[in-house]
């Protein structure tokens, strides 16, 4: 069983994340976490903090010499901003001084959108500062932290992810593009947008500098592909094992995520049965599919073909144009408290995305494959494969974890 948690706030002195239930041999480098957390503040439109404020990564629990040993995965990242939060953010009652007096001023114009006002009446809070400090997606650098690993768990097996932007507002990828593959991963973090797509991209940048211009805010789609995928991770049997279920969930629990597609999603439902499924033809080397609508799941499994799937998010709610709201403190109508904020982050939700995809097939793949060891659930994986009788092989079930 894998679990994990994440902690802290966004102006805190750092980030908690802990892994239960990793194999050990799984390869853990700092350098590469720290990669990935470079990745996720990359992106066009993402606003001044991204640049000034720093992720510091801690590994405090089970990694030795650059490998899993099996024992809690535990990652701090501290925030290098803290020391001007000290006073604010402060876990022990605290005199305010006059140089936090501004950080610390009563944030009762609540954002429509956010979860400040909600979020007020549910905790109890008579303003926003202790909402937002948890519902910011300052949070998203812990689960990417833990989707690295949970990537590197899964290369051990010869699955790869991909992540890219599909559109920023109205600016969408042709249908017809090829989908990007694991070679062409360090190119799209090249891209400004992390489109695939030059022309498209071109036209983002446009839209985010049109956004910024007019002080306003952007969303978009995003799309995780999984290569090498084994068939039958997840199962039919009841509705909370469906892959496709846990992957929309993960999916939906990242900030301002409003919408989830499996595959070709809400296009199939516009389609005859007789173009909407993947239909299956008998090859030398297998069972082929002859197109990919599904996006890799049938009856909430993988198939073992490429999944994919899509993740749209809203439009940044801290519109430097102010929303109306209210003042709470005074029932006066007032425009909504801005400090700064993306005009997209996008991009960056793609990386989250990446990392939350990660973390559930790792958990399916030890669901199904078990192993305290990468050695040993390798081994399992290889059995299942093998074991599968000839005339039910689809292609490429035989790619073993051994090429990994
Ligand atoms: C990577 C990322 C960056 C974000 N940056 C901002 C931001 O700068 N300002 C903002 O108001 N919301 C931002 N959000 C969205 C809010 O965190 C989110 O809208 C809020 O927590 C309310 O949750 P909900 O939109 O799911 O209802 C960001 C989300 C992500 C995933
Ligand atoms: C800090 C991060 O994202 C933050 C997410 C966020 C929000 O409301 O979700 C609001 C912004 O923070 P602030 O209001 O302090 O400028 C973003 O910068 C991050 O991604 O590391």
């Amino acid at each position: 069983m894998l679990r994990w948690l994440t902690a802290g706030e966004s102006h805190g002195p750092e980030l908690i994340a802990v892994l239960e239930g990793l194999p050990s041999g799984v390869p853990i480098s700092m350098d590469g976490i720290r990669a990935d957390l470079a990745r996720r503040k990359l992106g066009y439109g993402r606003g001044s903090r991204m640049k000034f404020e720093e992720d510091e990564l801690n590994l405090s629990g089970g990694v030795r010499h650059g490998f899993s040993m099996g024992s809690p995965i535990a990652i701090r990242i501290g925030n290098t901003e803290w020391p001007k939060w000290a006073e604010v953010m402060s876990p022990e009652p605290t005199e305010i001084s006059d140089k936090s007096r501004g950080r610390s001023a009563a944030l009762t114009r609540p954002r429509p959108g956010h979860a400040d006002l909600t979020g007020m009446q549910k905790y109890g809070f008579d303003e926003a500062r202790p909402v937002l400090e948890r519902a910011s997606a300052r949070e998203t650098a812990a689960r990417v932290a833990l989707g690295a690993v949970a990537r590197s768990f899964l290369g051990e097996l010869g699955i790869t992810l991909v992540s890219h932007t599909l559109s920023i507002g109205p600016v969408r990828v042709p249908e017809d593009r090829p989908l990007p593959v694991p070679a062409d991963v360090d190119a799209l973090d090249a891209d400004p947008l992390r489109c695939f797509d030059a022309a498209t991209s071109e036209r983002m940048v446009a839209e985010v500098d049109a956004a910024k211009k007019d002080g306003d805010t952007l969303g978009g789609i995003v799309e995780v592909l999984a290569y090498g995928l084994p068939p039958g991770l997840g199962s039919y049997v009841h509705w909370d094992r469906r892959l496709d279920a846990r992957l929309a969930a993960a999916l939906m629990g990242i900030q301002a995520i409003k919408g989830v597609e499996v595959g070709d999603g809400f296009l199939t439902t516009t389609r005859r049965g007789s173009a909407a499924h993947d239909e299956l033809v008998q090859e030398s080397d297998g069972i082929a599919r002859q197109s990919d609508r599904a996006g890799g799941t049938e009856g909430g499994m993988t198939t073992g073909t490429v999944l994919r799937v899509r993740a749209g998010m809203k439009p940044i709610a801290t519109v430097p144009h102010s929303l109306r709201t209210v003042d709470v403190a005074t029932s006066e109508a007032a425009t909504a408290h801005h400090q700064r904020s993306d005009v997209c982050a996008v991009p960056a939700s793609g990386v989250v995305a990446e990392a939350m995809v990660a973390l559930v097939l790792a958990e399916a793949v030890l669901e199904k494959f078990g192993g305290d060891s990468v050695p040993e659930t390798k081994r399992n994986l290889d059995g299942y494969l093998a074991a599968i009788p000839s005339n039910l092989r689809t292609r490429g079930d035989h790619a073993s974890s051994a090429d990994a």
